[in-house]
């Protein structure tokens, strides 16, 4: 898989789970409060009727001989509803006291001793209206836990679990709690709550797509950005292997470890463009004197031949070879031999155009091959050499010192190969060794 669609797949994966993550603790943490609201506000109604029925009969027990909380809400709750809808008016997802199970608030017929919480609540009544749904569903039990008003699954009279008391929710009578009210079960949601939360799981679903999406476009647009700056270098890197062009600069676009790779890339192309370069210029130079060698020189010279021939003009090529060289080493030691090599090097060097071109054929022979030059002219150079050679100060070097070169020359084209014309030079420069020495022998084409 490649580096582009592996980041891209991460940047999903984790928008997608970061989006998920976040989407369900954000609806657990909504349902838990509203379960929790929904219960908080049937506990208030539910508390308030069971105040009022109280109130009415005194305690729960004489209340029950005399009308069932159930009938006592029902009674009730024909006042509730008329007064509420002639009132503020249902109100959509507030939860309140079921109109057929539990809660409600004390009728006008509850007695004249008692006050009439129907009229004091008349707005909480409006939200008991919830499609005939009891919003949640508690027991009563007295303070010490033992059943007054049952439940599903607990008879009256029985003693609760001390975890189900803990639970429990006092209600008040005079300033001491006379009850409590143990939640059972679920809240019951009506089809307003059901329609809010629907909405609210579309929204946090639309929020996660939307999350995805951001991760996918951000992904795309990340993983470009990184694989670009890669594919920078990775571009360098072949056109330093297929082109041989060692120097290779890629941007540096970032100050990150990405940056830093770019930058040390194009440090270590540097490095190696430059060691590669010296490498090459060692490959094809003498130690010694510092001029080209033979390896070279023959490069650059079938090189000329071929453009000579192509174009007509005339080349020459010369051969030199330093006179009795073995005396000067042995009668003046190697180190002597070697600083006339070097200083015959660079009179050589210094004495010739640009565009010839010198080395050291080996041991104590030169080569200077002469682009575009007649015989004549390549002629003139050599003997021009041959006396600055001669007369060089050599007594710097050694007071007995002499030093003389004899000049082997040819331009002939016609032999078809530099290698011919450096053999035929080669002949013509023993021709000058077997003549006497220190002299030129050209080979006229
Ligand atoms: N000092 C020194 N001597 C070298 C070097 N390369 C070759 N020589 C010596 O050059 C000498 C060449 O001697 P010969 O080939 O006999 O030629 P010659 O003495 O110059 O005699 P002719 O060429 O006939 O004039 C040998 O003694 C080599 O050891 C070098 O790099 N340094």
């Amino acid at each position: 898989m490649k580096l582009n669609a592996k980041l891209t797949l991460c940047m999903l994966l984790v928008g997608v789970t970061a989006a998920m993550l976040v989407g369900g603790i954000a609806y657990g943490l909504l349902m838990r409060d509203f379960r929790q609201s929904v219960q908080d506000q049937a506990f208030n109604h539910f508390q308030f009727d069971v105040g009022a029925y109280l109130t009415r009969y005194g305690s729960w027990e004489r209340g029950r001989a005399q009308e069932s909380f159930h009938q006592f809400v029902q009674r009730t709750r024909g006042v509730l509803e008329f007064n509420a809808m002639n009132g503020t008016g249902a109100r959509p997802g507030v939860p309140g006291p079921p109109q057929n199970v539990v809660q409600g608030s004390v009728g006008p017929q509850s007695g004249s001793a008692s006050p009439d919480p129907t009229q004091a609540n008349i707005n909480d009544a409006s939200a008991f209206l919830r499609g005939g749904m009891a919003p949640f569903l508690f027991m009563l039990t007295d303070p010490t836990g033992v059943v007054v008003k049952p439940g599903p699954g607990y008879a009256a009279g029985e003693q609760i679990a001390s975890d189900l008391l803990k639970q429990g929710r006092p209600i008040e009578q005079g300033g001491r709690v006379v009850l409590l009210a143990i939640p059972l079960g679920e809240p019951n949601l009506t089809p307003q709550d059901l329609s809010y939360l629907a909405a609210m799981r579309r929204a946090l679903g639309f929020g996660m797509v939307g999350a995805a999406l951001l991760a996918l476009a951000l992904g795309l647009l990340f993983s470009r950005r990184v694989c670009n700056r890669v594919y920078d270098m990775t571009a360098a890197v072949h056109a330093m292997r297929a082109n041989g062009e060692l120097e290779q600069e890629v941007p540096v676009r970032s100050r990150d470890e990405i940056g830093e790779l770019a930058a040390a890339f194009n440090r270590m192309s540097r490095d190696l463009a430059c060691a590669h370069a010296e490498m090459r210029e060692a490959a094809v130079r003498d130690p010694l004197t510092q001029l080209h060698n033979r390896r070279y020189f023959n490069e650059q010279a079938a090189l000329a031949f071929e453009q000579a021939m192509r174009y007509d003009q005339p080349l020459c090529v010369m051969i030199a070879d330093l006179d009795h060289f073995k005396q000067i080493n042995d009668s003046f030691s190697h180190g002597v031999g070697d600083e006339v090599l070097k200083r015959v090097a660079q009179l050589l060097q210094q004495n010739i155009r640009k565009s010839d071109i010198l080395a050291r054929h080996g041991g104590e022979e030169f080569v200077i091959l002469f682009p575009q030059t007649s015989l004549q002219q390549a002629y003139e150079r050599c003997e021009r050499l041959r006396r600055q050679i001669e007369a060089s100060d050599w007594q710097q070097v050694h007071p007995q010192l002499r030093v003389t070169l004899s000049i082997g020359l040819n331009d002939a084209l016609a032999l078809g190969s530099i290698e011919r014309m450096l053999s035929a030079a080669d002949e013509a420069l023993y021709a000058a060794k077997r003549a006497g020495r220190n002299r030129i022998e050209p080979v006229a084409a």
